[in-house]
């Protein structure tokens, strides 16, 4: 089995420390997301296994295999990028097959393999075209198609969808996740959208200047973030002063001056109630089957909600009116600076 053990890794961009003694065991077969604003070191961890770039200190261990200092090549390493590198004068059948034929593996072989690729990234019947002749989505295809070819123990994803349109991306989302159903080669994907991640990854490791903030499930990132910043950055959030009038009946520790309050978690009534607080609607945002309320409190302080549309039809809700809102849950960090 082939589970990925990081201890430690470190690594410095001249003064500028990309990776920060990074540790992270991942788990044979599990398909794990890097989640991170951009320039936190996703890709560099990502580099840092993958053997394309040295760490300063720290080891990492494949299938309990020591690789720090060993090659690219003998690492047993998938990897495929932001910008599908497909060779344009050989048809999708033959840039599957590259890998194989380097190997020098049985054309027969070869052959079946190429088949059953194409089947398992749903691109049957496209064998003989050219990468030009596709599109942004299907050529990603084929990079996968190609990478898993040689079967490589681990499967290295650098914002893989990141050139691709929303529809397109949320199409391959569901093809990866396919795939890794059927193949179940550990996979570890880097990207910046935490609904991506979420969507996606069995578990998502959420990463912010160099060092590991959460490792987690999706849910468990979600409901109960370890961090201000992971809180801030999975999911939409209100950050309001501890000492506002919605917190009344909550008491919060007087060293947690901010309270993250998902807009979720604002319940929103027409008549006042116990514990709620008194508000006006600015806006109404209609996003779908979601609808976002603008809403300001008596000090000035600005609340986002989303409700949903029958709610909203329910509460008949309108600009400039008066309303009630209260948390239904809000949480508040020790140490929030
Ligand atoms: N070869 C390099 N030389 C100098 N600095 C580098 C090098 N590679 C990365 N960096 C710097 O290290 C930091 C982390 O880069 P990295 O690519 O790992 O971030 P990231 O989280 O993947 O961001 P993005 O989503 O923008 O790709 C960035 O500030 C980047 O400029």
């Amino acid at each position: 089995m082939t589970g990925i053990s990081i201890e430690n890794i470190s690594r410095k961009f001249g003064s500028f420390q990309a990776v920060d003694k990074i540790s992270l065991e991942i788990e044979s077969g599990s398909l794990i997301a890097l989640l991170g604003p951009s320039g936190s070191g996703k890709s560099t961890l990502l580099r840092l296994i993958a053997g394309l770039e040295t760490p300063d200190s720290g080891r990492i261990a494949i299938a309990g295999r020591d690789v720090t200092h060993r090659s690219v090549r003998s690492r047993g390493i998938g990897f495929v990028f932001q910008h599908y590198a497909l060779f344009k004068h050989m048809t999708i059948r033959q840039n599957i097959a590259f890998g194989l034929e380097l190997q020098k593996a049985p054309k027969a072989k070869v052959r079946t393999k190429v088949e059953a690729l194409l089947e398992l990234v749903q691109l049957q019947g496209l064998g003989d075209r050219y990468p030009s002749q596709l599109s942004g989505g299907q050529r990603q295809r084929v990079a996968l198609a190609r990478t898993l070819a040689v079967e490589p123990q681990v499967l290295l994803l650098d914002e893989p969808f990141g050139a691709l349109d929303a529809k397109v991306r949320k199409e391959l989302r569901a093809s990866l996740r396919h795939l890794h159903q059927q193949v179940n080669v550990t996979t570890i994907f880097v990207t910046h959208d935490q609904e991506e991640a979420m969507e996606l990854a069995d578990r998502i490791v959420v990463i912010n200047k160099g060092k590991v903030e959460q490792v987690g499930t999706p849910a468990e990132i979600y409901d109960n973030p370890a961090t201000p910043f992971v809180m801030s950055f999975v999911g939409p959030v209100n950050v309001l002063p501890s000492t506002s009038g919605i917190f009344q009946r909550q008491s919060f520790k007087p060293s947690s001056s901010q309270v993250f309050l998902r807009p979720h978690d604002v319940l929103i009534q027409t008549k006042p109630e116990e514990a709620s607080a008194p508000a006006k609607i600015n806006r109404i945002v209609h996003l779908g089957w979601e609808v976002e309320v603008e809403l300001s409190l008596k000090d000035g302080q600005e609340v986002t909600a989303y409700i949903t549309r029958e709610d909203l039809d329910r509460l008949q809700l309108q600009p400039t009116q008066k309303v009630y809102i209260k948390p239904r849950k809000a949480k508040a960090f020790a140490s929030v600076a």
